[in-house]
């Protein structure tokens, strides 16, 4: 692919992550998994092919980047393709009754609503250098750029006729907890617009075109206690979206607005059904809210689901660690979820403080040799007894062999890199002879279908009723997240580009590595 000049200094140093390589003016993405090259290849385009060439030597590429950064963070609207005119919201706390009485004017000392000019930045560290750990500098100087984003949260200004609204819910992809806390916070909320018609679609995209699959009527009473379980209310699926069918459905539904829970693949789902929306000039608000224990959507702080899965996880390892520290040259090996992303394996490690080896797909690592995981373990049990491993599902497929099968949502099906890695580390410790005590545990569902703690409860709360908003303010093809500390709503299409991953150079993996004493495995 050919580099744009100059360079792109901030992407060179994402990119730097998936190990890329840079000869001439050709961008190759080198090293690590197909997977991983393939993210790498898409960053490559986002950047040099979809964005305009900056010159640094001129006055104006501050100007120049903002205007772009501005024209693809702006949130796509209703008015954008149809004629609608706004009116005053429904949406107020100072009523009494506000089911009763939301055609009144609004209360005007109330300062509870979001201007539209509002924002907050979504990169908040001045690095001095592009060398200081995590910088995420745009020029060779690290020029301090403002990056401002959209401020989510009710507005003064509604699109839609609250009593004549349909709004539909749909959860897709795997589980998460909090989905049934994000599904009942979405209905409260229409609720207090004065919404009256709210379904929920069954079994993620599927509910859309398989007739046994009817709409769930939903209102403040069938939702009241869901929150208390795990799972989805509303059930999940994997595959079958046909976005013009959707559309068709949604259509014949009469729906007036539709809130996407889900994750990657989700999120892309809800943008096609935007687009079609568009495409065929209806009046339909399609929201999504981020749903992934992996929590690898880009630019957010975080993704709800993720800290109760990094709490669930502590039973696990902290088993491992019982089991191989009461052992004789015992080993704990636990596998934790995240398929392109180690967050859950980084944070659950660093949480509990007794792992003292952490694998993620991000960070290459070899198994055999002297500078190998195996001789790590090795020294672990020479000289402390024990040892204990957490790795994720997605590190290390190199070593094993691929299928290439897919999912039904063509995820690619992951290698068993738990069962690989126990049985490498025990034929090492028999090929030297010295006795082990493996222990692994494989905790995957245990982490996704609990329900969420208080803090994902919190989080889950902030995210339904922001959709609400963000759906009733007019925008559509938008998702909802919290952007250093701030909650804030970003066009689809910028948190989707590639999965998130860790960056090697942040402090976080820093603080980790830290933590575990591990070495490089190279
Ligand atoms: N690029 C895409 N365009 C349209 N729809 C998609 C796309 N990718 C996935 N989908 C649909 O989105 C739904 C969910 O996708 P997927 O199973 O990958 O889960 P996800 O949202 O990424 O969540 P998870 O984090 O659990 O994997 C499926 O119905 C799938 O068919
Ligand atoms: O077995 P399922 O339901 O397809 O889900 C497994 C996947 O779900 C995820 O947690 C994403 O939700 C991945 O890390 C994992 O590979
Ligand atoms: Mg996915």
């Amino acid at each position: 692919m050919a580099l744009a000049s100059p360079v792109d200094y901030a992407s060179i140093i994402q990119l730097n992550r998936f190990g890329l390589l840079s000869c001439g003016n050709r961008l190759r993405c080198i090293g690590y998994e197909k997977k991983t090259r393939a993210a790498c290849q898409l960053v490559v385009r986002a950047t040099f092919v979809d964005r305009p060439k900056l010159d640094f030597s001129n006055p104006n590429w501050k100007k120049q980047f903002q205007e772009d950064f501005d024209r693809r963070f702006s949130l796509p609207h209703l008015t954008d393709v149809i004629d609608v005119e706004p009116r005053p919201t429904t949406f107020s706390l100072k009523s009494r009754t506000p089911l009763e009485n939301i055609s009144g004017s609004l209360e005007e000392s109330w300062n509870g609503y979001v201007n539209d000019d509002d924002r907050a930045l979504l990169k908040v560290i001045k690095f001095a250098s592009s060398t200081s750990a995590g910088a995420d500098c745009i020029d060779p100087d690290c020029s301090w750029v403002e990056q401002w984003v959209h401020r989510a949260g009710p507005r003064k200004q509604i699109y839609f006729e609250p009593q004549c609204v349909k709004a539909g819910i749909v959860t897709c992809g795997g589980l998460c907890p909090g989905l049934n806390d994000v599904i009942r916070q979405i209905v409260l909320t229409l609720e207090k617009y004065g919404v009256k018609n709210i379904v929920g679609i069954q079994h993620g995209f599927r509910g859309f075109f398989e007739d046994h699959l009817s709409e769930v009527p939903l209102n403040t009473h069938v939702v009241q206690n869901i929150n208390l379980a795990g799972g989805s209310f509303l059930g999940v699926s994997r595959g079958g979206a046909s976005i013009s069918d959707i559309v068709d459905s949604i259509q014949a539904r009469r729906l007036d607005m539709l809130f996407v829970l889900g994750g990657n693949g989700t999120h892309a789902g809800a943008n096609a059904i935007h687009a079609e929306c568009r495409k065929r000039k209806l009046k339909v608000s399609i929201v999504g809210v981020p749903k992934t224990i992996d929590n690898d959507i880009l630019l957010m702080d975080k993704t709800f689901g993720f800290d109760t899965a990094v709490e669930a996880a502590q039973r696990a390892i902290n088993s491992a660690y019982i089991e191989a520290h009461s052992a004789f040259h015992g080993i704990g090996l636990v596998k934790l979820m995240g398929r392109s992303s180690g967050f859950i394996t980084m944070h659950a490690s660093l949480s509990s403080g007794q792992v003292d080896i952490c694998l993620i797909p991000e960070v290459p690592f070899t198994l055999d040799g002297p500078n190998g995981v195996l001789r790590h373990v090795e020294h672990l049990i020479e000289t402390k007894g024990f040892a204990l491993i957490c790795i994720a599902e997605g590190a290390g497929q190199e070593y094993l062999q691929k299928s290439n099968a897919t999912d039904a949502s063509g995820n690619m099906i992951l290698s068993d890199i738990g069962v690989h890695l126990q049985q490498k580390i025990k034929s090492h410790f028999r090929e030297i002879g010295v006795h082990s005590d493996v222990k692994y545990i494989d905790p995957t569902y245990m982490l996704r279908a609990v329900r969420a703690n208080a803090s994902d409860a919190i989080l889950c709360t902030v995210l339904g009723q922001n959709a609400v908003h963000g759906a009733f303010a007019g925008f559509s093809g938008i998702t909802t997240g919290v952007c250093n500390t701030h909650n804030v709503y970003l066009p689809i299409p910028e948190v989707i580009k590639t999965p998130r991953l860790v960056d090697p150079n942040s402090r976080m993996w820093h603080r980790c590595l830290t933590s575990t004493g591990q070495p490089d495995f190279h």
